[in-house]
C-alpha cells in the first residue's frame, strides 16, 4: 500500500476547508495574466488570486480604487486560460458591490460568466453581509477580506497595521465569525497582529489566509510581483523576496540594448 500523500487534482473551495481540518497550510499568490498564471499553477500553488492590486501592479495607479469590473474580468479571463489545477479567486473591485446586494450579485455573476473564475473575494464584514448572502444564494463561492482593506484607504489614511486596539480587534473577531456563519469558504486577513490572527484562525473553521498576519493562520498570500522582487519600491516588513527580478530584468534589458547598438545581436545563427 502506497504511503505517498494524495495529490489534489483540482483545488476546490471544499479542498481548502479540508486542508485546514488536516492542518495542511494553503499557498496563494496573485496573477493577472495568462503567462504568469500558467507558471504559478504549474508550481503547485493552491489558490490564484486575481487581485485588484492589478490596479497598482499592472496599471500603475496609486490605489486599488480605479480598476474597473471590465478590467478585472479581462485579467481574470486571461488567468483562467492559463490554469489546470489552482482555484481562481477574483477580487470584486471598488464600486462593483458597495451600493446594494443586487449590484454585488450582478458583478459577481459577470465575473463568473465572463472570466470562468471559481470564486469572488470582497472586502469588509458586517457592512457587506447582505451582499455576500445574495452572491452565495446564486451558487457563487465567496472569500472574505478583513483587517487592512485597501479599498477603504481614504477612510483610514494609512496602510499601517490594523486592529492593534482592543475595540477594533473585537470587531474583527466578530466580523470573521459573521463571515463564517454567512457562508464564506475562507477569509483573507491583511496586516493585523500575529496574535490576533492566530486567535481568529482558531475561532473559525474556514481557512484564514494571511498577508502580514503572522504564522498562526492557515495559509499565506503575497503579490507575485512583490515576492519576485519586481516591485522595488514596495518594502513592507511582511514581504519575503524570493528573487531580485527587478535587477535581473534591468540587467537583461540593458545587455540587449548594448548588443543591438553594438551590432552583436542578431548574429549569424539568429537570422535566416
Ligand atoms: N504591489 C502590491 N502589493 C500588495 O501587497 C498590495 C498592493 N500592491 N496593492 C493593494 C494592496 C495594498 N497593500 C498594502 C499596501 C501597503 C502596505 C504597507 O505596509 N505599506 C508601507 C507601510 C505603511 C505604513 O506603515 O504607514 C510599507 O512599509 O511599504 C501593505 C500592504 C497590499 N496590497
Ligand atoms: C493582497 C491581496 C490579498 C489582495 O487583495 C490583492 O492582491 O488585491
Ligand atoms: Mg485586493
Amino acid at each position: 500500500m502506497s504511503t505517498a500523500k494524495k495529490e489534489y487534482k483540482r483545488i476546490t473551495t471544499k479542498t481548502l476547508v479540508d486542508m485546514k481540518k488536516k492542518g495542511e497550510k494553503i499557498s496563494m499568490l496573485t496573477a493577472y495574466d495568462f503567462t504568469m498564471a500558467k507558471i504559478v499553477d504549474s508550481a503547485g500553488i493552491d489558490v490564484i488570486l486575481v487581485g485588484d492590486s492589478a490596479s497598482n501592479v499592472m496599471a500603475g495607479h496609486e490605489t486599488t480604487l480605479p480598476i474597473t469590473l471590465d478590467q478585472m474580468i479581462y485579467h481574470a479571463a486571461s488567468v483562467v486560460r492559463g490554469i489546470e489545477r489552482s482555484l481562481v479567486v477574483v477580487d470584486l473591485p471598488f464600486g462593483s458591490y458597495q451600493s446594494d446586494p443586487k449590484e454585488a450579485l450582478r458583478s459577481a455573476i459577470r465575473i463568473m460568466k465572463e472570466s470562468g473564475g471559481h470564486a469572488v473575494k470582497l472586502e469588509g464584514g458586517k457592512e457587506v453581509k447582505e451582499s455576500i448572502k445574495r452572491i452565495l444564494n446564486a451558487g457563487i463561492p465567496v472569500m472574505g477580506h478583513l483587517g487592512l482593506t485597501p479599498q477603504s484607504i481614504y477612510k483610514f489614511g494609512t496602510y499601517t497595521v490594523r486592529a492593534k486596539e482592543e475595540e477594533e480587534a473585537e470587531k474583527l473577531i466578530e466580523d470573521a465569525i459573521l463571515l463564517e456563519k454567512t457562508g464564506c469558504f475562507a477569509v483573507v486577513l491583511e496586516k493585523v497582529p500575529a496574535k490576533l490572527a492566530k486567535e481568529v484562525a482558531e475561532k473559525i473553521s474556514i481557512p484564514v489566509i494571511g498577508i502580514g498576519a503572522g504564522n498562526g493562520v492557515d495559509g499565506q498570500v503575497l503579490v507575485t510581483h512583490d515576492m519576485l522582487g519586481m516591485t522595488h519600491e514596495f518594502n513592507p516588513r511582511f514581504l519575503r523576496r524570493y528573487l531580485d527580478l527587478y535587477t535581473d530584468m534591468k540587467n537583461a534589458f540593458s545587455q540587449y540594448s548594448t548588443d543591438v547598438k553594438s551590432g552583436d545581436f542578431p548574429n549569424d545563427s539568429e537570422q535566416y
